[in-house]
């Protein structure tokens, strides 16, 4: 195994500023560059790959409240989509010395092959405690402007993630298909930035996929005549996506099994008319317990999002039941339709990484395309 050890530590000096003037000063992580996006924190404590990889951060800087990233390495299988899609890294410590032995390279590599930019040596503690107070906003992350002025003129022109349309940035081209064409059950995908693990859960339960494109319309759709709908995880603002809430209305109508994740749970709420909204903090980590009302069961999931739908909404709305809420604040974390087979949750069941308390909605999934 070849350890990199001996490589030079990266001294180069980097500035996070953030959108309401609070300045960080740490050590360049990556390539060296600037990088803009709206400022998150995930407090996982292992998993940082599938993290940068998972498209619904895209669009997004992101820090990792676990202190040590880099001290397993990369490994090309271990992603949830083709590329980083985290828009930039801030972190504690950044370390090139990895102890893994099937890791195929170290963290500054990949992050330059990459091409993303990040910063370390800053106290992320004092970071989430700042925007855990103040809310989500923008920021901007540079190793090569480290003037205040300067950055704060380009932060400036940032869009708000609030009504921020990013998922057809990062859903496929082309549609593809995975899994066995003699399987059990065939589902169509809309891919809004669908996590690979996902995919992986419904190919191995017996489910031949077709994905699609974000902007796929339903006839394209029922032409490879599925059993059931999937709505993917994404990026952005789900009540900037129209052309999707159009086609969840039309999908709702053909009375066929549909089950929604994250993004997808947001817009089968939209396709209902229940609103979406912007949290002040958003739920990213692994450690997010929930209360599945059906059964009375807590289950321990894996979360990423910075939107929410309308609990009064749903309470005025008698054609949906809430399923399942969340044990830290009570937010909406999953819904059905009434006398219908379509169902969603606002938190990641495939849990790539994170416990697999709720894999079982997979299995709920397949039954009801029996
Ligand atoms: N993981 C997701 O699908 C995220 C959904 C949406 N972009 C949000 O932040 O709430």
């Amino acid at each position: 195994m070849e350890h990199k050890f001996s490589k030079e530590p990266n001294y180069t000096p980097a500035i996070l500023l953030l959108e309401d003037g609070t300045v960080y000063h740490g050590k360049a992580a990556g390539k060296i560059g600037t990088t803009t996006g709206e400022i998150c924190f995930n407090t996982g404590m292992t998993g940082y790959q599938e993290i940068f990889t998972d498209p619904s951060y895209f669009g997004q800087l992101l820090v990792t409240t676990n202190a040590h990233i880099g001290n397993y390495g990369t490994k090309t299988s271990e992603v949830e989509s083709s590329s980083i899609k985290i828009a930039g890294l801030i972190c504690k410590n950044f370390t090139i010395q990895y102890s893994r032995e099937q890791a195929d390279d170290d963290i500054q590599d990949y992050f330059e092959k990459e091409g993303l930019v990040g910063i370390s040596d800053v106290d992320t503690r004092a970071i989430v405690r700042h925007i855990r107070d103040k809310g989500a906003m923008n920021a901007i992350i540079s190793s090569e402007i480290l003037d205040i002025a300067a950055l704060k003129k380009q932060l400036a022109k940032v869009p708000s993630m609030d009504g921020l349309e990013l998922a057809s940035k990062v859903s496929t081209t082309e549609p593809y298909l995975i899994g066995d064409p003699a399987a059990k059950h065939k589902v169509a995908v809309l891919d809004f930035g669908t996590k690979r693990n996902i995919l992986e859960c419904m190919a191995e339960r017996g489910c031949y996929l077709k994905v699609f494109p974000a902007k796929t319309g339903l006839a394209e759709l029922q032409a490879f005549n599925p059993d059931g709908f999937f709505f993917s995880n994404g990026p952005g603002d789900p009540a900037a996506m129209d052309y999707a809430i159009t086609t969840a209305k039309e999908i709702l109508q053909q009375e066929k099994p549909i089950f929604g994740i994250c993004l997808g749970h947001q817009l089968l709420a939209l396709a209902l008319d229940i609103p979406t909204y912007k949290m002040f903090n958003g739920h990213r980590g692994i450690n997010h317990p929930v209360k599945n009302l059906l059964t009375g069961h807590c289950e321990i999931t894996s979360q990423n999002h910075g939107f929410a739908v309308d609990p009064q909404a749903i309470k005025a709305n008698d054609q949906v039941e809430i399923t399942h809420v969340n044990l830290n604040d009570e937010t909406i974390e999953g819904i059905r339709v009434k006398g219908k087979k379509a169902f969603s949750v606002q938190y990641h069941p495939e849990a790539a990484p994170g416990p697999h308390d709720a894999r079982y909605l997979f299995d709920d999934f397949i039954k009801m395309m029996q």
